[in-house]
């Protein structure tokens, strides 16, 4: 079990290169490691379904730093890599998101597990393929994963 386990997504651009990028960057923080990689997966668009295909994959992240840096240092690979809020679930270059912490976070700027964690196959498989024992809210990541139905839509 790692730290941190944080949710990578990119549907415009160059995808693939954007996720490279962005786990570039992550591996350039200072007193932070990435101990583990997805496989990159191809995802049907989730939430708001008219919009490109997703590239998504989970990196796992052993680090003390605590969760409210974790945060603004996502914030900011995402901006350096030209991400442009315009609407919520809606198309972007680059998305981070901090999926699980070894404690959980409940405030007005973060919530740790992530508030749809447990709905998103997109953001399961990925991680289940790293730590389908790691546990949320109750139970495991693979049994969230077995109560989703369209987990087999998600494409290595
Ligand atoms: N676990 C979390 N990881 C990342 N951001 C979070 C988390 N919990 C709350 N937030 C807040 O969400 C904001 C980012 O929202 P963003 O625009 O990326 O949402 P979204 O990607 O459209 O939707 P979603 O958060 O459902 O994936 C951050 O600025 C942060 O304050
Ligand atoms: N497949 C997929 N769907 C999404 C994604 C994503 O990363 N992948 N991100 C969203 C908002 O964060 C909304 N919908």
């Amino acid at each position: 079990m790692a730290d941190y386990y944080i949710g990578l997504g990119a549907n415009l651009g160059d995808r693939e290169s954007l996720l490279a990028a962005a786990i570039r960057e992550i591996r350039k923080i200072p007193g932070l490691t990435v101990s583990a990689l997805s496989s990159l997966y191809e995802t049907p668009p989730w939430g708001k379904t008219d919009q490109p295909v997703f590239y998504n994959a989970v990196v796992a992240v052993e680090t003390q730093l605590p969760p409210e840096r974790m945060l603004h240092l996502c914030l900011a690979v995402e901006a350096k890599l030209g991400r442009v809020r315009r609407e919520k679930w809606g198309a972007r270059t680059i998305d981070l998101d901090i999926l699980w912490h070894r404690r959980d976070v409940h405030t007005a700027e973060l919530q740790i597990p992530h508030p749809y964690l447990t709905e998103r196959a997109f953001v399961l498989v990925p991680l289940c393929e790293l730590s389908p024992q790691l546990p949320i809210k109750g139970k495991r990541a693979s049994e969230w994963l077995s109560l989703l139905p369209d987990a087999e839509k998600i494409k290595k």
